[in-house]
């Protein structure tokens, strides 16, 4: 490919995105679209004389007749530039919820897996200042606050891989203009024009907006900026949370007088953390019953939420595992139990790890001399076999076995911040 100086700028901005030491190896995940065929021949001029070797990944949903031959022309395109590519297909889909959003993630947890089992640390993204934009008003409709509407970053590190977007900055016309200056094709997805999609709505919508000075550089540009406010707010929550949390046997505990000084959205997002971590929740709770859940600590009443008992007194708020969620949790010794905890003892062939629950208590007379809280105590992981109790060492019932939380209090707190 000859350079013109528009390329050159393209190039720079790539290179830029993908640090001073990129590692030797990087993938990019290219669906075929004009974004990130862009990409793919971005990515693959600037690797030249780099040393660094680019893998090329496609995704088949399996839902479009379409998408199996999509897939086979980007690897074609790759393998006439010399690129290693694969395809991956996802068959999970279950006919339940949300078929876009599962599929996107599923998206990104084969490519994450595709990824560690090559040594990839790296993976580039064809998202681009459209998408920014598009992602940031359909977040608005929802309702989002600072979180939602803040920007996609530029890198962030998610499930073992660090992902990049290093077109984040420009505009897909640009780069389809590239592709055009340089002879190359690229796949329409049909979906991209099919009205019962919000997004497609959205990019109509977002034609009628640039007329008002709201074109997607301005928009993209809000949530930049509420990306540096929402990385403030963590921060402060990191803060508090080195002050005025600790985590004892697997429960959080606010100092609980401490926790009443701090600016409403500091607790709430402390709050909020506790809950997700306590029950291993990827989502958030709902901001109306984590208010509710605030007042009820408030005035010492119990309550439950996202998998998690709420009790408080006015020296502290203990957020621990509620029983209810996981009195159906069972596995073997030898795996994670909740998430979160791990048994070392003489693992066995019909053993099995569940709730110590009342009928663990009520076998361990002794349970109180361990101090740990009643309510901690039911929901915590112990040994049966069938209906009984071999151990339980939480509860002081040993019997060669060691209780071991794989998170901690560092954990608790450097996982505020996301990455
Ligand atoms: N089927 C696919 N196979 C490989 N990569 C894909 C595929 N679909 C999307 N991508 C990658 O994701 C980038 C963004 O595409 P798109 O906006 O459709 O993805 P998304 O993951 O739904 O975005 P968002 O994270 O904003 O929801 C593409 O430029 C490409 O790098």
């Amino acid at each position: 490919m000859q350079l013109d100086p528009q390329d050159e700028l393209l190039l720079q901005s790539v290179g830029n995105s993908l640090g001073a030491k990129p590692p030797k190896a990087i993938g990019v995940a290219v669906s075929g679209g004009s974004d990130s065929t862009a990409l793919l021949h971005l990515m693959h001029q600037w690797s030249g004389g780099t040393g660094v070797t680019l893998h090329a990944v496609t995704v088949d949903h399996g839902l479009r007749d379409a998408a199996a031959g999509e897939a086979k022309t980007v690897a074609r395109i790759c393998a006439g530039l010399g690129i290693d590519h694969s395809t991956l297909r996802w068959t999970g889909w279950d006919g339940k919820g949300n078929l876009q959003d599962q599929a996107r993630r599923a998206r990104y947890r084969l490519m994450a897996g595709w990824a560690r089992e090559r040594g990839i640390e790296m993976i580039a993204l064809g998202h681009t200042v459209e998408d920014q934009a598009e992602t940031f008003l359909m977040r608005l409709a929802r309702g989002s606050g600072v979180d939602g509407l803040s920007g996609m970053a530029t890198r962030r590190v998610s499930d073992g891989v660090t992902w990049v977007r290093p077109v984040l900055l420009q505009r897909r016309q640009d780069l389809r203009d590239y592709l055009q200056r340089h002879g190359v094709g690229w796949i329409d997805d049909p979906t991209n024009e099919d009205e019962r999609f919000d997004r497609v709505k959205i990019r109509k919508a977002m034609q009628v907006l640039a007329d008002l000075g709201l074109d997607a550089d301005r928009l993209a540009g809000t949530a930049q900026d509420l990306q540096f406010a929402r990385i403030a707010l963590e921060q402060q929550t990191r803060e508090a949370a080195e002050r005025i949390a600790t985590v004892e046997n697997g429960d959080v505990v606010l100092d609980h007088m401490q926790y009443r000084r701090l600016p409403v959205e500091i607790g709430a997002r402390l709050f909020s953390h506790a809950l997700c971590w306590v029950s291993s929740a990827e989502y958030r709770p709902r901001r109306m019953a984590l208010i509710d859940a605030e007042y009820s600590a408030d005035i010492g009443k119990v309550s439950t939420l996202h998998g998690c008992l709420i009790t408080a007194n006015k020296n502290e708020i203990r957020i621990t595992r509620e029983y209810q969620a996981v009195k159906q949790t069972a596995c073997p010794t030898d795996e994670i139990w909740d998430n979160r905890w791990q048994l070392i003892g003489p693992h066995e062939k019909g053993l099995e790890l569940r709730a110590f629950g009342a009928k663990g208590l009520a076998q361990c007379p002794d349970w109180r001399a361990t101090g740990m809280p009643r309510t901690s105590l039911l929901a915590s992981p112990a040994v049966w076999r069938k209906d009984s109790l071999i151990a339980a060492p939480l509860a002081g019932l040993g019997n060669g076995w060691l209780t071991k939380p794989l998170f901690g209090l560092d954990h608790f707190i450097s996982s505020i911040i996301s990455h």
